[in-house]
């Protein structure tokens, strides 16, 4: 078992890199499955299990999926020798849906297993199958896997999206650009990472217009080709970074965040009294001045994001005065608060609202995360508590930030990973840190 060992009590301080985007990169990977000729490279791509689940099912289909010294990911897929992504693979990650509509659209079947990744609530799939459907493909979920296939080409059409889904719309962009005809998607995520991909795909030879809008349209082409791609910054790191910022009263600039991806998270926190500057290549925190509280609910983009929910919960749990988050995305979205609550926190939450007394500070404790920006929020918690904390499930946490203590360490902050059976000895801020 390992462990991360936070002393909190240090105001972070100096500047951080945001990574490129975990949730940009994994739908990027499965488009490469679209090419049947020229090598594809992702630049960008930061050391994350998601990402290697991902090369793993892309080989296991017979790609070659692969990484290079500098970080750089080749994928060549001009075979491909199966449909197939069996449950032992598809289940580390939720992305590894993806290779559904690129599949169906390459080769005209698949059969992946139902997704993994986060335990925060259900995650149907009726609007991918409806996409798939409205295209031509026959869909039916049995024994565990998502199974489709079409007998003749697929066919442009109209799709309404029920919800406005990232990962429905991501498969259905997938499955339409080697469609005939024109796709047409209503009530589309308009996230940035359905940007980031929709650029790759425009650079392998789709035609898309509309990303970033409620309305993407694609008409199909008979022939992609591999191509070479920057990801965008991943702004759920960078958002997170930003708030260790604000919870230890510190002042960093997190270089490469963009500010419209982050614009959600950048009101939130000016209206909280937190200064935050964006220039051309990042954004500057600094907390120095006492925090008001705040009331906020997450959506879709441009909303306040999902994923940077647990990261606030912290952040309010140490602003004095009563705020309220409303959790809109994901039924079960709240498996922080018992741990916060162990360190000292006082909240509650009320089917999916969350109220929330801040308190003037946590206090170390042993706690567990049980999904990946729970465990970004627990370290955070321990960042600004006293004393020592010690959090349980790392595996969620590498799922989706890539060398977590060593960019904690740069901007001051004690983090240090140990396990394997290393003796768990709580200990006070005064002693760990050696004052
Ligand atoms: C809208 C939103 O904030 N999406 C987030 C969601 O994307 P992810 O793609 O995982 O989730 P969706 O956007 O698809 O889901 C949004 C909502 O739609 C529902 N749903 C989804 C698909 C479907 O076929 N039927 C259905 O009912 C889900 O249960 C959920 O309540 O998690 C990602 C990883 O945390 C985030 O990066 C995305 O920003
Ligand atoms: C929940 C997340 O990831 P996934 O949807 O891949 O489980 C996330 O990125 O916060």
């Amino acid at each position: 078992m390992t462990y991360l060992r936070v002393i909190g009590g240090v105001p972070l301080s100096g500047t951080v890199q945001a990574d490129g985007s975990k949730n940009s990169i994994l739908p990027i990977m499965a488009a490469c499955l679209l090419a049947d000729s020229e090598e594809s490279v992702i630049e960008g791509a930061p050391a994350l299990t998601d990402i290697d689940s991902q090369l793993a099912i892309l080989t296991g289909l017979g790609a070659k999926a692969d990484r290079d010294p500098h970080g750089r990911l080749h994928i060549s897929a001009s075979n491909i020798k199966t449909t197939t992504v069996p449950f032992e693979l598809a289940k580390k990650l939720r992305a590894s849906y993806y290779m559904a509509g690129a599949l169906l659209a390459r080769v005209g079947h698949f059969k992946v297993a139902l997704p993994g990744g986060c335990n925060i609530g259900e995650r149907p799939v009726d609007q991918h199958i409806k996409g798939f459907e409205a295209l031509g493909a026959t869909v039916k979920i049995e024994g565990g896997y998502l199974i489709g296939h079409t007998r003749s080409r697929l066919k442009g059409n109209e799709i309404y999206l029920d919800i406005q889904s990232h990962g429905a719309t991501i498969n259905i962009i997938l499955a339409a650009t080697l469609a005939t005809g024109q796709t047409i998607i209503e009530n589309a995520s308009k996230e940035p990472e359905i940007v980031d991909l929709c650029s790759f795909l425009i650079k392998m030879g789709a035609d898309i217009r509309g990303a970033g809008t409620n309305v993407i349209r694609i008409q199909g082409v008979d022939k992609l080709t591999g191509q070479s791609h920057r990801i965008i910054p991943d702004r759920m790191e960078a958002g997170t970074y930003m708030i260790a910022a604000a919870m230890t009263r510190g002042s960093v600039y997190v270089e490469r965040s963009i500010h419209y991806h982050l614009s959600p998270l950048c009101a939130k926190l000016r209206e909280m009294g937190v200064t935050v500057i964006d220039d051309t290549s990042g954004i500057y925190v600094n907390a120095e001045r006492p925090l008001k509280p705040t009331v906020l609910k997450t959506l879709p983009f441009p909303g306040f994001p999902t994923d940077l929910q647990a990261q606030m919960t912290s952040l309010l749990a140490i602003t004095q005065g009563t705020s309220m988050i409303t959790e809109t995305v994901f039924s079960n979205r709240f498996q922080h608060v018992p741990e916060l609550i162990r360190m000292g926190a006082s909240m509650k939450v009320e089917g999916q609202t969350l109220m929330i007394d801040g308190v003037r500070k946590l206090s170390g404790a042993h706690v567990k995360a049980t999904d990946l920006r729970s465990a970004a929020a627990l370290a955070l918690g321990g960042l600004a508590a006293e004393g020592e904390t010690i959090i349980d499930g790392l595996d969620h946490l590498d799922r989706g930030y890539s060398c977590f203590e060593a960019k904690l360490q740069n901007l001051g902050a004690s983090v240090h990973r140990f396990g394997n059976g290393a003796k768990l000895h709580l200990v006070s801020s005064h002693d760990a840190i050696g004052g």
